[in-house]
């Protein structure tokens, strides 16, 4: 049998860092149907099992078999990252590593003949991304990056709202904005502000998002040239903790945003067409709810010698679909769409491309940042 023939269609998972994502992700793979978490990898034991611990307590780690029979599987506390790597009983890994870490384990998983699940930004530089794409590639395993976004019933229902071409038009304007407060704690403690752990700070944390819904707003093509600028840093002025971006596409399209670790919780974007504009403000971390929301406008103004009258036309649009920590939650999707893709032995292409446009994107971004802002082609 080879890893991605699993006879028993469940997927065994392991996750590699006891990291606070891997928390949400351990209730995803619960949550999926086809996945089970197998081994989780510290490195410190200790750290594995308080993971395993505190995870179970609030979602018992229960595969439920065929006939709907529950059994409970606990999954091994490994101090070693490659020992989990080493495994038979591991088909995919998840990489919840800080982005400096990431390059090797993910190459090593790839040799081992995991299929990977990696978080973002998926590397340091787009050489290092490549590099690791095709480790994957070579070892015929799947290579998908963390954003549960891309998997959210949302986005293709919105898909028909930006191909409306009586309310909404031509696409000419995407704009993004991420952002939340950090604490007193987070310069000194946190993994995002460190120059060693995550060099490219907000924008590798926040903006990775602006560029993924550009890109996907776009249809996925590249924009032409970027022009970026950190506004302040962190770690010795090396760690972006604010930075503002311009996307310029071949056909007037522009996409431009903001990420920032100063500003309050703010996840808005907007797309503008020469007839309508679309918006929604929670594009990453949907808020709690049962329906996933975007509204439509096409405001009107009527000028009538004195009476100027500017008329609000707003429809609410939404699909059924929990925030998070449901079968239908984004996150659960992008676990049970990941597994889908090892149960059936075939890769998602467009997870991997569209990982590395993301990529270059973010590197583009950073070469204009050291040249003041200067318009940068993206290589
Ligand atoms: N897709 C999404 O929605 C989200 C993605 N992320 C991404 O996931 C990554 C992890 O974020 P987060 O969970 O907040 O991070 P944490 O700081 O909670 O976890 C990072 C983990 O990496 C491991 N690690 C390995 N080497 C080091 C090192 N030198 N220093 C510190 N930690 C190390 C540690 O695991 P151990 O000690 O067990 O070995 C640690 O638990 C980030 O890159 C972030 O961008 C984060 C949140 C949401
Ligand atoms: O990917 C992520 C999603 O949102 C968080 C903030 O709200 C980020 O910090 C994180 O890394």
């Amino acid at each position: 049998m080879t890893q991605t023939q699993n006879s028993n269609r469940t997927v065994r998972w392991g996750i590699i860092g006891a990291a606070q994502i891997a928390r949400k992700n351990w209730k995803a793979i619960r949550m999926s149907g086809n996945s089970v978490v197998a081994a989780v990898a510290s490195r410190d034991v200790t750290r594995a099992e308080a993971f395993i611990h505190d995870c179970s307590i609030e979602v018992p780690p229960v595969v439920v078999g065929e006939d709907g029979t529950a059994t409970l599987m606990r999954p091994e506390a490994l101090g070693d990252y490659q020992e989990l790597l080493d495994r038979d009983d591991i088909d995919a890994v998840y990489i919840a590593l800080p982005t400096t870490v990431r390059k090797q384990w993910v190459i090593a998983a790839a040799k081992a003949g995991k299929h990977v699940l990696c978080e973002k930004p998926i590397a340091v530089h787009a050489d290092d991304a490549t590099e690791m794409i095709a480790a994957c590639d070579e070892a015929g395993v799947t290579f998908m990056d963390g954003v549960m976004f891309d998997h959210s019933a949302r986005l293709p229902a919105m898909k028909h709202s930006l191909a409306d071409t009586q309310q909404f038009g031509k696409l000419r304007r995407i704009q993004s904005h991420f952002s939340f407060c950090a604490d007193d704690s987070f310069e000194s403690g946190n993994i995002r502000a460190n120059a060693d752990l995550e060099p490219h700070g907000c924008l590798g944390d926040l903006g990775w998002y602006c560029i993924r819904l550009s890109l996907w707003a776009a249809d996925d093509r590249m924009p032409v040239a970027v022009s970026g600028r950190s506004i302040s840093q962190y770690d010795g002025g090396s760690v972006p903790s604010e930075f503002q971006a311009e996307l310029k596409f071949d056909d007037d399209l522009t996409a431009g945003f903001f990420c920032s670790f100063r500003c309050v919780n703010q996840q808005t974007a907007t797309f503008s067409g020469d007839l309508g504009y679309i918006t929604l403000d929670d594009f990453v971390l949907p808020f709690v709810d049962a329906e996933a929301k975007w509204q439509c406008h096409t405001h009107d103004l009527q000028i009538d010698n004195c009476r100027w009258n500017f008329g609000r036309h707003t429809q609410a649009q939404s699909v059924w679909e929990h925030a998070a920590g449901e079968p239908d939650s984004q996150e659960v999707q992008m676990i049970r769409s990941f597994s889908e893709c090892v149960l059936n032995g075939s890769p998602d292409r467009r997870a991997s491309e569209i990982a590395m446009k993301t990529q270059r994107v973010l590197d583009a971004l950073r070469r204009s940042d050291v040249e003041d802002g200067k318009w940068t082609s993206v290589s």
